[in-house]
């Protein structure tokens, strides 16, 4: 276990120790408070190219394990295998377990960070570290050990020289290779495409298990390429990186938006869903990462706790209404801690989307009834016969 070092942008430095594999890593620097559901938020695609810290003082105590990944479909997921690739770019923790104990673990936690090459640090005072994220914002940072660990501006000079996540476009780097299907649980009811910006395991399975069908498509697909599916609705998935750099997304939003065909999406693809309604999005001092972040759904009062990974918005407050070339739209759900928005809604159709992860690997179960909705919407447009 050799010295490391997390450099900041802004020039704060926190020395610890290494945590699984030793060398360099780059990233931008955001901070997790979920106290479970390490291996979920480490495979989860949207991490990509950002260095989680773990508010949670220990970490690993469950091991890894062959069945929690969220990446299984997602580009080179592969090569990791049943694992589960990592998409983190690195790990910033308190503390490692010293014994792993889990009766479905196959190995322990830095065991997988080390075979998948993702460095980490520990040791260091994760408190003060968070408060700094949360004083001064998710910034540029690295993680250093090994041979990697230089002098302090040699450190900085490769911190700053990486690029920012605003403006980043990640969702293709991401994104499945080549479609494939999910076959439903029991009675197929009806097929959706889901369009794989960076789309979690868990996203899916919530499908399959109320009869769905589910053909998963590169980002990259086509109108055409998805009405050859004949789908009853479309589902935008989560994704990495800065939505407003998803104009492709948007545009295809767009189309499918103009086909009436329902539509669903969750955290980018309730970014992108917004942006095709001509919302504009923003880059949030430091986001909402974690399993416990309550929002309020306008249209009952009700407060869901949701799971959380976002560091971009869409621009609006609650009860806002708005015109778009679709219909009347409305932003139907908020944040109850900060009032940024969770959710849009189109009034005069049936397209709905949230910025929080109903799918809840890891989290609670709370929102799982958005999947149910989309499914009556799903039901009401088949017997409308417009599909
Ligand atoms: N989980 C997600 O889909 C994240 C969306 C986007 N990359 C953000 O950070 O806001």
């Amino acid at each position: 276990m050799s010295e490391a070092a997390l450099v900041l942008e802004d020039g704060n430095v926190y020395r610890g120790r290494s945590f699984g594999a030793e060398g360099q890593t780059l990233g931008e620097a955001v901070f997790s408070t979920g106290m479970t559901g390490y291996q979920e938020t480490l495979t989860d695609p949207s991490y990509h190219r950002q260095i989680v810290l773990s508010t949670a003082p220990q970490i690993g105590n469950t091991g890894w394990n062959n069945e929690d990944s969220e990446s299984y479909g997602s580009n080179g997921a592969e090569d990791a295998g049943p694992a589960g690739k990592i998409w983190v770019a690195g790990y910033v923790i308190r503390e490692s377990t010293r014994a792993t104990s889990n009766w479905r673990s196959t190995g322990s936690l830095e065991d997988e960070l080390v075979r998948q090459g993702i460095v980490g640090i520990q040791g260091i005072d994760t408190r003060a570290a968070v408060r700094h994220l949360r004083n001064f914002g998710a910034m540029r940072a690295g993680v250093f050990s090994g041979d990697a660990l230089a002098d302090l501006d040699t450190m900085l000079d490769r911190v700053r020289n990486q690029p920012s996540m605003l403006g980043a476009n990640l969702a293709d780097e991401v994104s499945t290779r080549t479609g494939y299907t999910i076959e439903p649980e029991g009675e197929p009811r009806f097929t959706i495409v889901a369009v794989d910006l960076g789309i979690k395991t868990n996203t899916p399975r919530m499908f399959a298990q109320r009869g769905l069908r589910v053909h998963v498509v590169p980002s990259t697909v086509t109108l055409e390429d998805i009405l050859e599916l004949e789908p009853d609705g479309v589902f935008l998935s989560n994704g990495p990186g800065d939505p407003a750099t998803a104009n492709n997304a948007v545009q295809l939003t767009k189309s499918i938006l103009g086909q009436r065909l329902p539509l669903f999406g969750i955290c980018f693809g309730n970014q992108i869903l917004g942006r095709a309604l001509g919302l504009s999005t923003y880059k949030m001092k430091f986001g909402h990462r974690g399993i416990n972040i309550p929002v309020i759904d306008h249209s009952t009062g009700k407060v869901s706790i949701t799971a959380q990974n976002h560091g971009f918005a869409l621009e609006g407050e609650a009860g806002y209404e708005f015109d778009t070339p679709f219909g009347r739209a409305t932003i139907s759900h908020t944040c109850a801690n900060d009032g940024t928005v969770e959710g849009v809604r189109l009034l005069d159709g049936s397209a709905f989307s949230v910025q929080y992860h109903p799918e809840a690997a890891a989290g609670p179960h709370d929102a799982a009834y958005l999947f149910d909705q989309f499914i009556t919407q799903l039901d009401a447009t088949a017997k409308k016969g417009t599909v």
